[in-house]
């Protein structure tokens, strides 16, 4: 038996969903993280700060009692955000980021950014007030094919951005290419990027080898082998600019298995073991604290959490169920194909 104590960690990309998914969903997440910043890609989307805090509420009233849990709201950029609503959600305290989904690039999408020149009032007052955005970095050009559609995205708006606002604090949110981490660490300021669990895990043989396999299906799409061996090594470098943000997102099992299915994979109730393998494989157990708790408070300028979580392990594999059943149905548990040892030990 060994024992691993690290600061409470936080997800720093996580979806909650609403109504019986989050009901569903959120002690999965509240059991281990201290706060999370919350996605605001609902149906129809949290774009104003009154959706915020409404959603805000919503969150807290499903958290168990017995957990502390802060959600950190985002707002969901469109082409009509009004800058002050956006200043005025900052200055209050509860609008921690504002997420640009480029229209059409992942799940509930629609509603996003088709022409970024629109939201540049938005992101110029951003970058005047330290209002940090969270990108899905993929480009919609139906030429550029899936695999290049985040490398492309680096070099046709990412970069392009940058250096237009070079002040504009940006989080490349789930990074899933040597080249995003790459662009981040050549960066001098401004840019971090976080990692998800599943992306240190799998790379895409899991979603096509054997037979098609819906619940390793997210965006972006898990990459060939020497991508997730470059987000490991980002991950496990103790390098303040990489942090977590599970992505965790739950979608009911009937709308991943189908013709076409969500993306989407579900890893909140096993995060944290997950991570606790990866790192100790990488000869980086020491490092999991900075990945998890320490990396994203910082770029976020927020506090690290007081409490510590145990994480221990355990000469027999420790088992999870294979299905979280919730009021909208039941959502697959990401399989890493492994035995996992790790697991926090519940106070
Ligand atoms: N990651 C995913 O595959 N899906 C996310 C959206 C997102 O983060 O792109 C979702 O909301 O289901
Ligand atoms: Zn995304
Ligand atoms: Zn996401």
């Amino acid at each position: 038996m060994q024992d691993l104590v690290i600061r409470r960690p936080d997800d720093w990309h996580l979806h909650l969903r609403d109504g019986g998914m989050l009901r569903g969903v959120i002690a999965d997440t509240s059991r281990h993280f201290a706060r999370a910043i919350v996605m605001p890609n609902l149906v129809p989307p949290v774009v104003t700060i009154a959706d915020a805090a409404a959603y805000r509420e919503r969150i807290l009233a499903a958290v168990p009692a017995g957990d502390r849990f802060e959600p950190l709201m985002t707002l969901y950029l469109t082409e009509g955000t009004d800058p002050d609503d956006v200043e005025a959600g900052f200055r209050s305290g509860l609008v921690k980021a504002v997420k640009l989904y480029p229209a059409g690039a992942t799940t509930n999408s629609s509603s996003g950014v088709r022409d970024i020149a629109k939201a540049m009032p938005v992101l110029e007052r951003m970058a005047e007030i330290g209002l940090p955005l969270c990108v899905h970095g993929e480009v919609t050009t139906p030429d550029v094919d899936i695999f290049d559609r985040e490398a492309v995205f680096i070099e046709t708006v990412l970069d392009p951005l940058r250096r237009r606002l070079p002040d504009l604090r940006i989080t490349m949110e789930h990074v899933t290419t040597k080249d995003g981490v790459d662009y981040i660490k050549e960066q001098a300021a401004n840019l971090a990027g976080s990692i998800t669990t599943h992306h240190l895990i799998i790379n895409r043989n899991a979603i096509l080898v054997g037979g098609i396999k819906p619940h390793y299906y997210c965006l972006p799409v898990a990459k060939r082998e020497s991508h997730r061996l470059a987000l490991r090594a980002a991950a496990t470098s103790g390098d303040v600019r990489f942090f977590l943000g599970t992505d965790s997102a739950p979608h009911v099992d009937p709308l991943k298995e189908c013709a076409c299915g969500c993306a989407g994979i579900y890893t909140s109730i096993n995060t944290l073991s997950c991570l606790a393998h990866v790192f100790e494989e990488e000869g980086a157990l020491d490092r999991l604290e900075a990945f998890a708790s320490l990396n994203g408070p910082a770029w976020y300028g927020l506090p690290v959490n007081a409490e510590t979580i145990t994480l221990r392990k355990h000469a027999e594999p420790v088992r999870y169920p294979a299905k979280v059943e919730t009021e909208a149905g039941p959502v697959t548990v990401f399989d890493p194909m492994f035995p996992l040892y790790w697991a926090v030990v519940q106070s």
